[in-house]
């Protein structure tokens, strides 16, 4: 017996491992996410382990009202952090509106970098743990945009929960002139990266 654990509270992500037609049980994290490194690799990185770790390490507090989450199994847990790189700026989810219309001025016109880190960090049924950290960047290239078009597109709220203001899989897509790279990995998961890494390690998801 062995079960994943997206640790993520997000629904795109949740949709992408179902779509592939894996089986896995959903646990988001709840801590504050601490950035303290610079590079944007590094910081999705370093977040997406922040998700995954602290989700495995409930498992081992877990009581009986969290049957799920029980161990003894073998237990995947994945946690993913997505942030837009756009010139030597950082963007995460916009604070508000103003904040929204900031980012979205910033990446009109140009390419930007959406990088994801996925963690995966692995419990075995005696407890022992091990983990493997990877990104996957995409290169997106935004049309220029209006004022009158940046406006229209905050008043839609898609905005808001989303790093760099916009989704892709949204109403912001007739503004994007091309990408280089995974779709998925914009909308907030690599899954042909997550399935070629744990490829590389020597596990078949679908039957683990
Ligand atoms: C750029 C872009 C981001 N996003 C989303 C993906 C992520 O959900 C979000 C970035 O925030 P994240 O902090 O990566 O994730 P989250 O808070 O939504 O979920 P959790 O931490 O519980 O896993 O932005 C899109 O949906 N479409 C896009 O085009």
């Amino acid at each position: 017996m062995s079960q994943i654990i997206l640790a993520s509270a997000s629904p795109r992500r949740r949709e992408l491992l179902e779509q592939i037609g894996l089986n896995f049980e959903v646990c988001p994290a709840k801590g504050e996410e601490i950035i303290i490194k610079k590079e944007p690799k590094e910081v999705v990185m370093e977040l997406a382990a922040q998700k995954a770790r602290e989700v495995a390490s409930m498992l081992k507090t877990y009581g009986d009202e969290h049957r799920t989450l029980m161990t003894p199994q073998d237990t995947l847990v994945i946690g993913a952090d997505t942030i837009v790189a756009a010139g030597s700026e950082i963007l995460g989810k916009p604070k508000d509106e103003e904040d929204a219309f900031r980012m979205l001025s910033l990446l009109s016109g140009k390419s930007h970098s959406v990088y994801t880190g996925v963690a995966f960090v692995f419990i075995d049924r005696t407890g022992r743990a091990g983990e493997h950290i990877f990104y996957e960047k995409t290169d997106v290239f935004v049309r220029q945009l209006k004022k009158s078009e940046i406006l229209r597109y905050i008043a839609t709220g898609e905005p808001s929960d989303k790093a760099g203001a916009y989704g892709i899989q949204g109403k912001f897509a007739i503004y994007i002139d091309k990408i280089d790279g995974d779709y998925n990995n914009v909308v907030g998961l690599p899954v042909a990266a997550i399935y070629r890494e744990l490829d590389r390690l020597g596990i078949d998801p679908y039957t683990w």
